[in-house]
């Protein structure tokens, strides 16, 4: 961004570089007519001519001693102009007053007017340090109002030049680019290749001043080809190739340019274009928010800007490298940068009070003293609007820049403080989460130990229900167990009016068999018995063991009939009960007997099985194997 604010003091510096070529070439022209070998020797001079090479300070100071004397004014004012063109490119300013001097001694005895226009337009420049302003603006206009007419003098073009950039700068446009087009014309009047280049590439850099950069890069690839075809320098607009590049956000393009503006430098032995693109990559780095890199990009730049006195990026070195350290945190580093830049800008007269202030604005809002801040960035609006005599619109439009900015920043500030707050609150919540899910980790366990234990305490409840339920032997319901459904069973048949029917089971002769075959026998029968028994009933009628050989039987919703009909099937399955065992082929086992109804009167349990009993005594009496249904008459 800072690379239009660098800019305006550069592009004067260029261009004073570039009229001093002119002036060189102009004086060569006149001496051609005065004295050819000198013409001739110069015109080498000044096809290789660079200000700041060896070969052409060689060169001139060998022409110096050949001629030391010559007679001819308009030689001793075409050194003058040299001298004045090598002490400008050098900033050599102590040498200022003394060729100042020569020159206005020497324009009252010059006849050529061209020559005096030169004379004078140099002159200018030497005595021109704040060319920033609108008074330089207003002596440029002058000057060149008081070029000869018809003129041929490039000095005249380079005038315009610099009027159409200063004009440019101080926002006024409409007669800015007017001097570009009257430059324009002027260049296809002299039809001259270098000073064709100088317009397209001091078009090229006041088109990216203004946001223009496709033209510009247009123009600048204009400046190249001339540069090319005259085969003098182009580093430096390769250099403005890739810092226009980088204001079209093409970083690719910006780092080939940038590349070949280096390669470029290092054969012409241009160390202000290696300053340039130092200064650049710094630039490309804060870009992509490499601050560190950025730092060391405008450290490097800012050391050879000083070796070599190059005093605009020395300046630039400093201010350029105050973002970047304030990203970086270093807020003492960039104060003191800042202290530096402004001490060059007062030794160098350079017109950067404006950019000065945003600055320190910026320092101080990342300071977080908002007020000084903003004071700051008015002085800055302020200086802008002294310097430059804008007009209230013009004041109006960077006001609101200006505010726009300071509203972007707040509404930044504000975004990032709400993110912040939002990511603590998430931070807080998965804090919480995190808890939570621990809790519901150790929950979950804790559940499923306890569905474990619960199955296992089931299981064991389970296995101890069966226990107290289930006889042991047979595995038919016990006595507790048969006792207790019955009595259920009972309930449920009086309630519903409908009929239940009990048998009491006694195996016959059982001490016998197990006398006779032992009392492991004695029990397979017993398990045999209850097998069977309970195959032959259906759900809800059961079989439980009452103890000992001793059977109960309770048939649900029969009559008697039916009731004595499946006791009398249960009987003969009994009774046909065969063993495997050889040993027990003639085991014989058969049962009794004793049948009786639910009966009204019923109230407990016990009269059923009381009435069971007589009877099943009855059957015993009677000759065993066989069925007796309950009668009073048994009573008897
Ligand atoms: N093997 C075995 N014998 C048992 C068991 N429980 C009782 N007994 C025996 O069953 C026999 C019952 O004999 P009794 O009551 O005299 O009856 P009984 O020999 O069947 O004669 P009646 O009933 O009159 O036909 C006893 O000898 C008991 O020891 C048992 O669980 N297993």
């Amino acid at each position: 961004m800072k690379c239009e604010r660098i800019r305006p003091y550069l592009g004067t510096s260029h261009l004073k570089n570039l009229f001093c070529l002119i002036c060189l070439l102009l004086s060569v022209f006149v001496l051609a007519d005065t004295n050819l070998s000198v013409s001739q020797q110069l015109d080498r001079l000044i096809e290789k001519s660079d200000f700041s090479s060896d070969e052409f300070f060689n060169h001139y100071q060998q022409l110096k001693e050949h001629y030391p004397e010559h007679p001819s004014l308009e030689n001793k004012a075409k050194r003058a102009i040299i001298d004045s063109a090598i002490a400008l490119n050098a900033h050599s300013t102590e040498q200022y007053p003394e060729v100042m001097r020569q020159i206005t001694e020497l324009i009252p005895h010059i006849t050529d007017e061209d020559l005096v226009f030169s004379l004078k337009s140099q002159l200018f420049f030497m005595g021109s340090f704040d060319n920033d302003n609108i008074a330089y603006y207003q002596q440029v206009k002058k000057l060149i109002e008081q070029a000869p007419a018809n003129t041929t003098s490039t000095s005249y073009g380079y005038l315009l030049l610099d009027a159409a950039n200063i004009a440019l700068r101080l926002m006024q446009d409409e007669e800015g680019w007017h001097y570009f087009s009257l430059a324009h014309q002027f260049a296809t009047k002299i039809d001259d290749k270098d000073f064709w280049s100088s317009v397209e590439n001091s078009r090229g850099l006041a088109l990216s001043e203004h946001g223009h950069f496709q033209k510009a890069l247009t123009a600048f690839k204009k400046a190249l080809a001339y540069k090319k075809e005259l085969g003098v320098n182009h580093a430096v607009v390769y250099a403005n190739i890739a810092f226009n590049f980088f204001n079209l956000k093409q970083l690719d393009k910006t780092m080939e340019y940038a590349s070949r503006a280096l390669g470029q430098a290092n054969v012409e032995q241009n160390r202000y274009v290696e300053v340039l693109i130092k200064t650049l990559l710094g630039r490309v780095a804060k870009s992509k928010g490499e601050y560190q890199q950025s730092v060391d990009w405008f450290s490097q730049s800012l050391t050879l800007a000083q070796e070599d006195d190059i005093r605009d990026y020395i300046f630039a070195g400093y201010a350029d490298s105050i973002y970047p350290l304030l990203h970086l945190g270093q807020i003492d580093q960039a104060m003191m940068h800042l202290v530096q830049a402004k001490a060059i800008a007062e030794k160098e007269k350079l017109n950067v009070e404006s950019y000065l202030y945003e600055l320190e604005a910026v320092i101080k809002h990342h300071q977080q003293a908002y007020d000084q801040s903003m004071d700051l960035f008015f002085q800055a609006i302020s200086a802008t609007v002294k310097n430059y005599n804008l007009s209230s619109a013009k004041i109006a439009e960077q006001s609101r820049a200006l505010m726009e900015t300071q509203v972007q920043e707040l509404e930044n500030k504000r975004l990032r403080a709400q993110n912040e707050a939002k990511q603590d609150f998430l931070d807080e919540i998965s804090e919480k989460n995190r808890w939570l899910s621990w809790l519901a980790l150790i929950i979950t366990f804790c559940l499923l130990i306890l569905i474990v234990l619960i199955f296992y305490v089931r299981r064991i409840a389970k296995k101890h229900q069966l226990h107290a339920t289930t006889d042991e032997l047979t595995h038919i319901p016990n006595r507790r167990s048969a006792l207790s459904r019955l009595k259920k069973k009972m309930f449920t048949a009086k309630k519903s009016a409908k009929p239940l029917v009990i048998g009491m089971l006694d195996i016959d002769y059982f001490k016998k068999i197990n006398d006779q075959y032992g009392h492991l026998v004695g029990d397979t029968v017993l398990i045999e018995v209850a097998k069977v028994c309970q195959q032959c009933l259906v759900s809800p009628d059961f079989i439980g063991r009452l103890g000992g050989e001793e059977f109960l039987i309770v048939l649900s919703n029969v009559d008697e009939s039916t009731a004595l009909e499946k006791m009398e099937h249960i009987r003969t399955v009994i009774e046909q009960l065969h063993f495997a065992a050889p040993e027990l082929a003639n085991l014989t086992v058969s049962a009794s007997f004793g049948v009786t109804m639910l009966l009204d009167c019923d109230r407990q349990i016990e009269q059923l099985i009381h009435r069971a009993d007589i009877a099943l005594y009855y059957a015993k009496e009677h000759g065993r194997n066989q069925i007796q249904l309950f009668s009073a008459t048994m009573l008897d």
